[in-house]
């Protein structure tokens, strides 16, 4: 049951973390905070996110995402070691906030056009209550985007603790893993892929356009 929570928001089954917890290091400014449309990029995505999952929760470095009304987790790991330190703080929040929740969505903070149907999508393929989904496109997985099992998270714990297990795809070989892949968008500007990221000034140059042209 996930309707108890003062966090809940929407009729899906599933929260969601949204991960913000990087360094941005390419943009050299917190790419999260920088405006997009009407509003910060990390407020756009929570908008486009609301409407698809159950709670919000924000992975982030403490200080900077406190004022939006949900719940921020940061990383139990130090030095930033990488998303799926966002998706264990995630995985661990929900399983205490949620405890009746088999899955996690998980969203970056820089990719601002994810497909409105991703959760539903990805719960599609879940054959069993310990699989992993993750999104595709373009001949590319995208595993920020995904769907973790909440069982998974001591596994994850225990996987991280050893400095040189930091590859998503090496972790993703442990556990039943299905892919769902989502068509590129059409725009005025070309075709448009629902994950493209922002990680340069130049990234959000390109993002700002096709959303002018996506909002047109
Ligand atoms: N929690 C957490 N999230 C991370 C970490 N590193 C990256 N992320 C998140 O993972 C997603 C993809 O990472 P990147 O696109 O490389 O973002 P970034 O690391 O902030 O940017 P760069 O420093 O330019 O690589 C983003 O949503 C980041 O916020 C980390 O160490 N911890
Ligand atoms: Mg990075």
């Amino acid at each position: 049951m996930t309707g108890t929570s003062a966090h809940t928001i929407g009729t899906s089954r599933f929260p969601a973390v949204i991960l913000a917890g990087g360094r941005s290091s390419r943009m050299g400014a917190n790419k999260a905070l920088v405006p997009f449309g009407r509003q910060p990029l990390l407020d756009h995505i929570i908008d486009r996110l609301r409407l698809q999952v159950s709670a919000i929760v924000i992975n982030a470095v403490p200080g900077w995402a406190e004022d939006r009304g949900f719940p921020v987790v940061p990383d139990s790991l130090p030095d930033q070691p990488g998303p799926l330190a966002g998706v264990l703080a995630g995985l661990r929040h929900a399983r205490s906030a949620y405890p009746d929740v088999t899955h996690l969505l998980s969203v970056p903070a820089d990719s601002p056009f994810f497909p409105a149907d991703l959760a539903a999508r990805l719960s599609q393929v879940l054959d069993d209550t310990d699989t992993i989904a993750i999104a595709a496109s373009d001949g590319r997985e995208h595993p920020v985007f995904g769907l973790w099992p909440v069982s998974i998270a001591d596994d994850l714990a225990a996987w991280l603790a050893q400095e040189e297990n930091r590859r998503v795809r090496s972790f993703l070989a442990r556990h039943r893993l299905r892919e769902v892949l989502f068509p590129l968008i059409d725009t005025p500007h070309g075709p448009l892929d629902p994950f493209f990221n922002i990680n340069t000034p130049d990234d959000l140059s390109r993002a700002r356009l096709f959303l002018e042209t996506l909002e047109e």
